[in-house]
């Protein structure tokens, strides 16, 4: 049995159509049941529901052999013991650093001002304000980033940008994109040896969905279960 890690959410909500693409039935309505261990259309496969941001965790012990993350979720995890063998186009938006509307955050750079920076994702931050020899003080935070300069919690954030709605609704300023993101499909190095056998036809099919290739023959049934 391939154990496949996923998120709630869009993360799941993305993954299923690859899923479908590669010959593997999900039906939508199992996330309501609240349970954790689902099964799908393949008895080689099931999947197990986890938080976004463990889902590197999951799959780096080999509590699951595969898994779909964030590139932000895997820079910050460190991909350790990961092999990361597909972007799969989903999920996509951008790492930025945002600010009030008021605030000159290029002026604040220039003169080489010392800033407070909320975020989840504070090794990207770390790195990115490091490369570009900014003085920051971090404060981690879990959720609602745009909610910290509004409240004098930071000068500025680095979060998630899809549609800029949300920083449009707090009146805050994409002021410097960090990286685009997508998620990608991650596998525990030692489950690739062990279950080459399942994981590889599995990977395959789910290159050539990405791809578009359109339906292909059902990745794990027969494959050496
Ligand atoms: N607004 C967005 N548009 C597109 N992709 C996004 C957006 N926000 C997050 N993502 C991507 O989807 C992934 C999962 O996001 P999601 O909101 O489901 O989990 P989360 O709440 O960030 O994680 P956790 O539950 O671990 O705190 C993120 O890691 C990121 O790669
Ligand atoms: O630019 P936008 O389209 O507004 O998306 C950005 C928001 O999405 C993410 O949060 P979260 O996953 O909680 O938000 P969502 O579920 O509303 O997309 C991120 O932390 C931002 O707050």
């Amino acid at each position: 049995m391939i154990t496949l890690a996923l998120s709630k959410g869009r993360i799941f909500d993305e993954t299923l159509p690859l899923l479908a693409a590669a010959g593997i039935a999900v039906d939508p309505a199992i996330i309501e049941s609240r349970k954790l261990i689902l099964p799908t259309g393949d008895p080689g496969l099931r999947l197990i529901i986890v938080r976004a941001s463990d889902v590197p965790t999951y799959v780096q012990y080999g509590a699951a052999d595969i898994g779909v993350a964030g590139r932000d979720v895997l820079l910050e995890h460190g991909g350790e013991g990961l092999y990361q063998p597909i972007d799969l186009g989903i999920a996509r938006c951008r790492l930025s650093v945002a600010a009030p509307a008021g605030f000159d955050y290029a002026r604040a750079v220039r003169r080489g001002s010392r800033l407070r920076v909320a975020s989840k994702y504070v090794g990207c931050a770390r790195q990115h304000f490091a490369a570009k020899g900014v003085h920051v003080d971090l404060v981690k935070l879990y959720g609602s980033m745009e909610l910290a300069p509004l409240v004098g919690l930071a000068d500025a954030i680095v979060d998630l940008v899809s549609t800029g709605s949300t920083l449009r609704a707090n009146n805050l300023v994409e002021v410097e994109k960090i990286m685009d993101i997508s998620a990608r499909l991650i596998v525990n190095q030692a489950s690739l040896k062990t279950r080459a056998g399942q994981l590889e036809p599995l990977i395959a099919a789910l290159s050539a969905a990405v791809a578009g290739e359109g339906a292909v023959t059902p990745a794990l049934q027969g494959a050496g279960q």
